[in-house]
């Protein structure tokens, strides 16, 4: 059992445990996964999801890969052990750190020529559980930067879950929210539902519920007029995937949130570690939108909402540019305008 009970992934022995968040807030069910298949189903059907999460996740994965794949000798496991590293890279498009989080673990087979089998997979559930422990820290640092552009008493809006349940614990957004409220009790958070998966009201509403944080529930289509009412302070997001130049892949519906911080003068930040920003891209055109089945609009818990056979688009993601966000909260800073140098300089520190 893990130390915190919001703890999305966990080793158990040689057994990966997830927390099947579709089930989250009512019930808790442990998805106990023995082979890397069982992981990219989970990440695939968002049993775990959440951009760090879902890296640490794939991480996971190539761990158990490496205790399951069937290798004779080194370069039969290495040639196998590519083939998943592709496989598990593909569980879902959009969020960077899963890509980052494979690349990560396979450096350790290319960094070691000479191990055999037996200490690759030491090395890689060493590196798994090294990713793991990384990404808390980050969070918590996340946390320490981000509390101070919390004013004292803060209204904060967030959107979908970007807490614990996100990330391998403590969470982004979430993680910037628990910072703030550790030293001081009147903030308040209003979190967004999210449709059409629901993140916000069953998860980061479970997360706030669980730490006693001041909240309130509200509908996506609410939150415009909470912004022009000036109910609303700051606006804390996570992210997904961030381009060179601060262009940012969150939640669908988060570009909606940032036009409407906008047109009400509230500050927008997104809050992410660095392994969520994608150097290689420019800006946030080509971040590739992951669709979604349908049915995920149609229908909630199996019951059709929509009249069968009414068509549905179901992109699980939007891009917010980079001049709708006032900063981007990183584990070593609060990055401002010009991101593309900011941005930069924080993957150099
Ligand atoms: C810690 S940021 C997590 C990020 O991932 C979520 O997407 P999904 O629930 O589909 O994995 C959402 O965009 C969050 O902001």
């Amino acid at each position: 059992m893990p130390e915190s009970s919001l703890r999305p992934i966990y080793w158990e022995d040689d057994v990966v445990a997830i927390i099947d968040q579709r089930l989250l807030p009512h019930k808790r069910v442990v998805l106990r996964c023995t082979e890397p298949q069982q992981v990219i189903r989970a990440i695939k059907t968002m049993a775990i999801r959440g951009a760090p999460a879902v890296g640490i996740a794939g991480a996971a994965a190539l761990a158990l890969g490496a205790l399951t794949l069937k290798a004779a000798d080194p370069q039969t496991f290495r040639r196998k052990f590519v083939r998943l590293c592709r496989q598990v890279k593909e569980a879902r498009p959009t969020g960077n750190n899963l890509s980052w989080a494979v690349e990560k673990v396979y450096s350790v087979v290319v960094e070691n020529p000479e191990a055999d089998v037996f200490q690759l997979r030491r090395l890689i559930r060493e590196k798994v559980e090294a990713l793991m422990a990384e990404d808390v820290a980050a969070n918590r640092a996340i946390g320490a930067w981000g509390r101070k552009i919390v004013p004292s008493g803060a209204r904060i809006l967030t959107y979908c879950n970007a807490g614990a349940l996100a990330t391998a614990d403590y969470g982004t957004a979430l993680g910037v929210v628990r910072a703030a409220f550790a030293e001081d009790s009147s903030i308040h958070v209003y979190t967004c539902e999210t449709r059409p998966f629901l993140q916000g009201s069953r998860l980061t509403a479970y997360e706030l519920m669980v730490e006693g944080i001041p909240s309130t529930l509200i509908t996506d289509n609410a939150a415009g007029s909470l912004m022009h009412q000036k109910r609303i302070d700051v606006v804390v997001v996570g992210a997904d995937r961030i381009a060179a130049n601060g262009d940012t892949a969150n939640k669908i519906g988060t570009y909606t949130m940032a036009v409407l911080a906008k047109a009400n003068d509230i500050p927008f930040y997104v809050a992410a570690p660095r392994s969520t920003i994608d150097p290689a891209l420019a800006d946030g055109s080509s971040i590739p939108i992951e669709e979604r089945d349908p049915r995920e609009v149609t229908h909630w818990n199996g019951r059709a909402v929509a009249p069968k056979g009414m068509a549905a688009l179901n992109p699980a993601f939007d891009v917010t540019p980079n001049r709708l966000i006032t900063g981007i909260i990183t584990e070593v800073g609060v990055l401002r305008r010009p991101f593309k140098r900011t941005i930069k300089k924080a993957l150099e520190a």
